[in-house]
């Protein structure tokens, strides 16, 4: 299993990868425009500096057609190395690119899945993971943890290179619901690993158990004794 940041965000990937077992950092260009006019790749290059090579990145092309897919995905391997995912959309064209850039041996995510066919046809054009949008499929009343459920069992019994990697969430539920439904990944805003984290009932419980341990021992710690 994986646990990714969906930011572009410099702060919160420095934290993130601190605090939590990230594997890697999710992009697309909504996420690159809510840090403002950055220049596009040097901000990357920044997150890369910040994540090491041991942690994977993710950036998305821009372009809708399939051959010009496939420069925006050489010049994103060009200058952030060739290990870089490249998120390209199953749409008709970005399938035509993934068959054709996995053959060349680009990792390719597969991204704005919606549906198990289109988790399927990814699959087969030879994607490494599935972006499986989460919250907009629920938002559209789709069954999302049937298709992550579906493309898991899938991807299981076929042994391939492929995974899911769930996404577009909004809440903590969603991200367990998936893992629980076979995800083998999930790329999360950092806000929601810290909101998970910061109950009332897990601050108490640590409250209590400090304040114990001062009623025994006072100011010392476990080093003093
Ligand atoms: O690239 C995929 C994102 O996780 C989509 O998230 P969003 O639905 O919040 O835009």
């Amino acid at each position: 299993m994986e646990l990714m940041l969906d930011t572009a965000n410099l702060k919160d990937i420095a934290k993130g990868i601190t605090t939590y077992p990230v594997t890697g950092v999710t992009t697309n260009p909504s996420i690159i425009k809510a840090e403002g006019a950055v220049d596009f790749f040097d901000h990357l290059k920044k997150i890369r500096g910040i994540i090491g090579r041991e942690r994977s990145l993710h950036v998305q092309v821009v372009s809708q057609q399939c051959d010009t897919i496939i420069l925006e995905a050489e010049k994103i391997r060009s200058i952030l190395g060739e290990e870089t995912f490249i998120k390209i959309p199953v749409t008709e064209e970005g399938l035509k690119a993934i068959k054709i850039l996995s053959k060349q041996g680009v990792n390719i995510t597969a991204t704005a899945v919606y549906t198990t066919l289109q988790g399927i046809l990814a699959m087969l054009s030879g994607a490494r993971y599935l972006a499986v949008y989460y919250n907009r499929m629920l938002n559209l009343d789709i069954d999302a943890a049937r298709v992550i459920k579906e493309l898991s069992s899938l991807l299981w019994a076929n042994a391939g290179n492929c995974q899911v990697l769930a996404a577009s969430f909004k809440n903590i539920s969603e991200i367990t619901t998936a893992y629980a439904n076979g995800a083998s990944c999930c790329t999360v805003p950092l806000e929601l690993l810290t909101t998970g984290l910061q109950m009332p009932s897990i601050t108490k419980a640590v409250d209590d158990f400090h304040a114990n341990w001062q009623l025994i021992y006072g100011d010392k710690t476990i080093l003093d004794m």
